[in-house]
């Protein structure tokens, strides 16, 4: 299996500190939390399950699940006076500034006032996110106050009775449940390594995932799922994909959902969540978009070596369970929080303020020349 050449800008390829948490492309495709296989862990694992041992460094036993399921279940609900912010931004608001806002909000009602309360934090944004994003989205598109409590046991099927005020299919349930799976950690990605950086100036937890969060919403980071939707809904047939496809790359164009900045030759949580897709297609009884997608990564493929990244058929299986594309991110955000807040905790745990150094390429010294003279 080829490496990737890891060098250049961006920092490419330098390590920037050490973790127990992830490991990203190790030959050249592999993902762990935890020393666990992603796969593994989307097969034989929940969410909850996997936000516990992100926060904790272990697999919870039933008796340990059970109890942090029930703490998260009395923490969904919303203060009336984040309700009433929510209420306040406006439809065409770009949802991940309502996530943003809503974090951000929420830590000045509920502060992390030291770090023995650093766990409490993180459980309160994981448990109040899906309702963040669902009652401003109901609100602000159909005039509706949604209840923010329900009786769905897992994070993932809380979310989509929010958003539709009905009970969710068991396949639905477990496809949002493998996506908050697939998307929970990624080592020292953009918007984490945001978060580490924040919690190296032993800054709060609601300040760290509100610039994570801002750091995830760009389309070349976590705003690619919505992107990659936009994209293969403007293609009539595989035919019309790939013939479009050739002219945005003549033209230089990125195409949003393929590549990425560690693996080499393929994202392993893109057979997963490709495979539910398929599924979810089938059920659907059209199949159109999902063979638009297959055709758009063998054409990225065969033309330049490019996989899809977690995010493209993230786009499709999403569409399918009938999630509006502008809520794709803010789903990303859900999920990425429990490893935010898990880096944050190990930075906390072995810290130094992190403060590279920059190359400089600017004037030669020189002297101020007064004002009337340039
Ligand atoms: C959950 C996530 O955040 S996964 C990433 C989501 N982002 C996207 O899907 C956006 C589209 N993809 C990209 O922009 C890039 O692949 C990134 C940002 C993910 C990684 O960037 P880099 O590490 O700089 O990419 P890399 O070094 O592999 O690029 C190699 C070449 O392929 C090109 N390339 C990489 N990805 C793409 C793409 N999606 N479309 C077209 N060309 C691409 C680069 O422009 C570069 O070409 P060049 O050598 O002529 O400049
Ligand atoms: O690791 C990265 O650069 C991007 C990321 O967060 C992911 O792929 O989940």
């Amino acid at each position: 299996m080829v490496d990737k050449k890891l060098s250049g800008a961006g920092l490419r390829g330098q390590s920037a500190g050490e973790t127990k948490l992830c490991t990203v492309g190790k030959s050249g495709s592999g993902l762990t939390y935890c020393g666990y296989d992603v796969s593994d862990l989307a097969d034989n694992a929940t969410f909850e399950e996997v936000a516990y041992l992100l926060f904790n460094g272990e697999l919870p036993t039933q008796a340990q699940l059970s109890e942090y399921k029930a703490e998260l279940t009395a923490l969904r609900d919303l203060p009336d006076a984040l309700k009433a912010v929510l209420k306040l931004i406006p439809a065409d608001a770009h949802p991940m500034d309502v996530m943003r806002t809503g974090c951000s909000f929420l830590g000045n009602l509920e502060p992390e006032v030291d770090f023995t309360q650093q766990h409490k934090a993180a459980n309160r944004l994981l448990a109040a996110f899906p309702a963040i994003m669902c009652y401003w989205y109901r609100y602000s598109h159909d005039g509706v106050e949604i209840d923010c409590t329900t009786d769905e046991e897992s994070l993932g099927g809380h979310f989509l009775k929010l958003l539709r005020g009905e009970t969710p299919s068991a396949q639905h349930r477990k496809v949002m449940d493998v996506s908050l799976i697939l998307y929970a950690e990624h080592e020292f990605n953009a918007s984490t390594f945001t978060a580490r950086v924040c919690a190296s100036t032993l800054s709060d937890m609601y300040s760290c995932v509100t610039g994570a969060i801002g750091t995830l919403r760009g389309p070349l980071h976590g705003g690619a799922n919505e992107a990659a939707m936009d994209m293969i809904q403007k293609f009539s047939s595989p035919a019309d994909a790939k013939a479009q496809m050739a002219g945005m790359l003549e033209r230089k164009e990125k195409i949003m959902g393929f590549g990425h900045a560690i693996y080499s030759v393929s994202d392993p949580r893109n057979v997963i969540i490709k495979a539910w897709s398929e599924k979810l297609a089938h059920e659907n009884g059209d199949t159109s978009l999902y063979d638009i997608s297959v055709a758009c990564e063998e054409f990225m493929w065969d033309t330049k070596k490019l996989f899809c990244n977690a995010d493209f058929f993230h786009a499709s299986a999403y569409h399918f369970m009938g999630i509006p594309t502008k809520l794709f991110t803010p789903i990303f955000v859900c999920s990425r929080l429990t490893g935010w807040a898990a880096h944050v905790m190990e930075q906390r745990s072995n810290n130094r303020i992190i403060r590279p150094s920059a190359d400089y390429v600017g004037s030669e010294p020189r002297k101020v020349v007064p004002i009337s003279q340039r």
